[in-house]
């Protein structure tokens, strides 16, 4: 069998004693879009970086392809691409000189013009790297990560700053990334970037693993391991809450069940969660309350969680 793309197993990476990076191990496959996702200051840079060889673990484990990123980095060099973050161009150079050199450097590389079209550099290619937007610079910084047809690529935050146009643009690129079967793992805070794209998410939260799994997993499965039937919805905030659970109580099952049967919570003002033994009556005593206060609820939604929705549940915290 093949080495997968990348392994992580208890990786500890510290900062003047404190572990920014506290253990996490990970898998992403090669043909697969794994996501590291959690809020800023997680340790997604940090975790991601140990594995492009950038920085050197306290403990633990990183292998690419098989190999060890600081030792073996001559050999994983032509293999692996890279997006950094803050774009870790040159600046003093134009935008279509850099990428072109670049892909001198492949002994193979992927067409540059074909590739200036897709992600739209035509507009800025004479431009030094200096003056371009963030977002044409992360949009370079992805052609020159990919221009070498890397079996491996790590894409750091890779929508950041960029329109919805060429957001897509890009999404479309990683994925027939995938098709050609590299392996592909992307650090984000952007739930809807890791539904939408990743097979694996991996949530990370103060240097640790707190969830991971199959994106649909992940999004269909709720806090207790069984289908998630959660009720969620928006409304005013600080509604009376034992009043929705008498309200509740009744519903559920064919004999009633007991107030205490619901778990009712309001995670964030006005962001709301039901759980329990939710059937049909159940959002039929809901809205009949609601509508008796007065209240008209919105993204009324039954067992739809949303990454945003395990983080909520993990952690009482809003991803952002
Ligand atoms: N060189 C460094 N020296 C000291 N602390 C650092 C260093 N690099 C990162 N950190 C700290 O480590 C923690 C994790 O940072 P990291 O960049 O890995 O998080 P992140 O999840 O990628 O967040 P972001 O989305 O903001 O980049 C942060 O608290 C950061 O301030």
């Amino acid at each position: 069998m093949p080495a997968p793309a990348v392994l992580v197993h208890d990786l500890v990476k510290r900062y003047d004693g404190r572990a920014v990076v506290d253990g996490v191990s990970l898998t992403a496959e090669l043909g697969a879009i794994t996501a590291v996702l959690g809020p800023n200051g997680a340790g997604k840079t940090t975790t991601v970086e140990c594995c492009e060889g950038l920085r050197s673990p306290d403990a633990g484990r990183v292998e690419v392809l098989g190999l060890d990123p600081l030792t073996d980095a001559r050999d994983l060099r032509p293999r692996v691409g890279v997006m950094l973050q803050d774009g870790g161009l040159p600046t003093g150079v134009r935008a279509l000189e850099m990428l072109r050199h670049v892909a001198s450097m492949y002994a193979r590389p992927r067409d540059v013009g074909e590739l200036t079209e897709r992600l739209g550099l035509e507009s800025f290619a004479r431009t030094t790297v200096r003056r371009l937007s963030g977002g044409q610079r992360q949009r370079l910084a992805l052609a020159a990560a990919i221009v070498g047809r890397p079996e491996v690529v790590f894409l750091d935050e890779p929508s950041a700053g960029m329109d919805p146009q060429s957001r897509h643009a890009v999404w479309e690129l990683v994925r027939e990334l995938r098709a050609e079967g590299v392996g592909i793992v992307l650090t984000t805070h952007l739930m809807d970037e890791a539904e939408d794209l990743a097979d694996h998410v991996y949530v990370v939260d103060h240097g640790k693993v707190i969830a991971a799994g199959a994106t649909r997993d992940l999004l269909e499965t709720g806090a207790d391991g069984e289908a998630d039937r959660t009720v969620r919805f928006e409304a005013t905030p600080a509604l009376d809450l034992g009043g929705l659970r008498a309200a509740l109580a009744g519903t559920g099952v064919p004999d009633g069940v007991a107030p205490g049967a619901w778990a009712i919570a309001e995670p964030q003002p006005g962001s709301y969660t039901l759980t329990g033994p939710a059937d049909p009556a159940t959002l039929v005593a809901l809205t009949t309350w609601l509508a008796a206060r007065g209240v008209l609820a919105s993204r009324v939604t039954v067992g739809r969680r949303t990454l945003e929705d395990v983080f909520l549940d993990l952690t009482g915290r809003h991803l952002r």
